[in-house]
C-alpha cells in the first residue's frame, strides 16, 4: 500500500480540520483529493509529508509511519506544496543543484529531472523570469530529485492559464505511469482529466471515495421534455426505466432514468404511440461537477 490513513483527526486549537479520516491508496494509482476551500486537503497532505503531526490516528507511506519513521517517509515522498516556495533569484539549474546538494542527491539526477519536467530550454533562466506554469515545473523537478515512489501535489494547477493547465496535467499524468500520485484540487474537471479515483472531502470528513469509472456509471440520465399540452404523470411513469417524473414548468417535465442507455428515442416513440406532441427535448445528465456540489454544499 502506498498510502494508508487510519482514523486520523487533526485539531487546530478547538477546530477539527480532519475528523476521523481513513483511506488507502494502492501503488500506481493517481488519486484526486477534492474539496472546497478549507475542507482539510492541505492539512492531510502536510501530515502525509511529515510537516505536521496528526492529533489522533495514524498515517503510513509505503508502510512507514509518518510520525515514527519520518525520515523513511521523506525519502519516499516528493511534495509540491500549495505555495510552491522557490528562490526567484536563482537560475533553474542552480536551484536544482542547490537542492540536490542539500539532500546529498547524485548530480546526474539534475539533468534527468530537467528533461522529465520539460525544463531543458529554461534550465539557464532565472526562476523569477519564468511563467507560473514553468515555476510549477521547477517545483515538480525539485520534488522528483530523489526519485520518490509517491508524489503528493497540493493544488498543482491553481493559477495556471488554460494552456499551461493542460501541459501540467499531461506532465502529472505521465509521472503517474511510474509513481503513485495523490493530488489535491477543487476542480472536478481536473480529477476527470488526470485521476483514476477521487476522494471527496468536506469539513474534514470524507464524503465520497470512488473510482472515476464507478462515478460515471452511477450518473443518472435526465431528460427534459416539453409537450404541447399537460400530460398525466401516471402516463409518463409507464416509460421504461423511468425513475421519477417531475413537472417543472407548464408543460415541461423532467424525467429521470435509471439506465445509461440513451432514452431520447424511446421518449419520442412513447410520445408518438400515445398521441403526444414533443416541442422540445434535452438530455441534461448530471455531470460530476454537480455531484461535487451536492456532496459539498
Ligand atoms: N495552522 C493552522 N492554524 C489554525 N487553523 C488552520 C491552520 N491551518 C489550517 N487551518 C484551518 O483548518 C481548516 C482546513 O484547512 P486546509 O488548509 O487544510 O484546507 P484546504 O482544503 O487545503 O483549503 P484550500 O483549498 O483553501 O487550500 C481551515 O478551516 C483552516 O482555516
Amino acid at each position: 500500500m502506498s498510502i494508508e490513513v487510519n482514523h486520523l483527526t487533526k485539531l487546530y486549537g478547538n477546530q477539527k480540520a480532519l475528523n476521523n479520516i481513513s483511506f488507502k491508496i494502492d501503488k500506481g494509482e493517481i488519486v484526486g483529493f477534492l474539496g472546497p476551500n478549507g475542507a482539510g486537503k492541505s492539512t492531510m497532505m502536510k501530515i502525509l509529508t511529515t510537516y505536521i503531526d496528526a492529533t489522533e490516528g495514524e498515517a503510513k507511506v509505503n508502510d512507514f509511519d509518518v510520525q515514527k519513521n519520518a525520515r523513511d517517509v521523506q525519502k519516499r515522498v516528493g511534495y509540491l506544496p500549495e505555495h510552491n516556495p522557490l528562490y526567484l533569484d536563482m537560475y533553474v539549474k542552480e536551484y536544482l543543484t542547490f537542492n540536490a546538494n542539500v539532500y546529498k542527491i547524485d548530480k546526474d539526477r539534475i539533468s534527468d529531472v530537467i528533461t522529465l519536467t520539460g525544463l531543458t530550454l529554461e534550465a539557464h533562466k532565472k526562476i523569477g523570469q519564468l511563467s507560473k506554469g514553468y515555476r510549477q515545473r521547477v517545483g515538480l523537478a525539485s520534488a522528483l530529485l530523489h526519485d520518490p515512489e509517491v508524489l503528493i501535489l497540493d493544488e498543482p494547477t491553481t493559477g495556471l492559464d488554460p494552456n499551461q493547465l493542460v501541459e501540467i496535467r499531461q506532465l502529472i499524468k505521465s509521472l503517474g505511469k511510474e509513481k503513485t500520485v495523490f493530488l489535491s484540487t477543487h476542480i472536478m474537471q481536473e480529477v476527470e482529466a488526470i485521476c483514476d479515483r477521487v476522494i471527496i472531502i468536506n469539513n474534514g470528513e470524507i464524503v465520497a471515495d470512488k473510482k472515476l469509472t464507478e462515478l460515471k456509471a452511477d450518473q443518472q440520465q435526465i431528460i427534459e421534455v416539453e409537450f404541447d399540452y399537460r400530460v398525466e404523470n401516471v402516463l409518463l411513469n409507464r416509460l421504461k426505466h423511468v425513475q421519477s417524473v417531475k413537472n417543472t414548468h407548464d408543460f415541461i417535465y423532467e424525467l429521470t432514468f435509471s439506465t445509461k442507455a440513451d432514452m431520447r428515442a424511446s421518449v419520442f416513440d412513447f410520445a408518438h404511440d400515445n398521441g403526444l406532441k414533443i416541442l422540445q427535448l434535452n438530455q441534461k445528465n448530471k455531470n460530476l461537477e454537480s455531484l461535487f456540489r451536492e456532496l459539498t454544499l
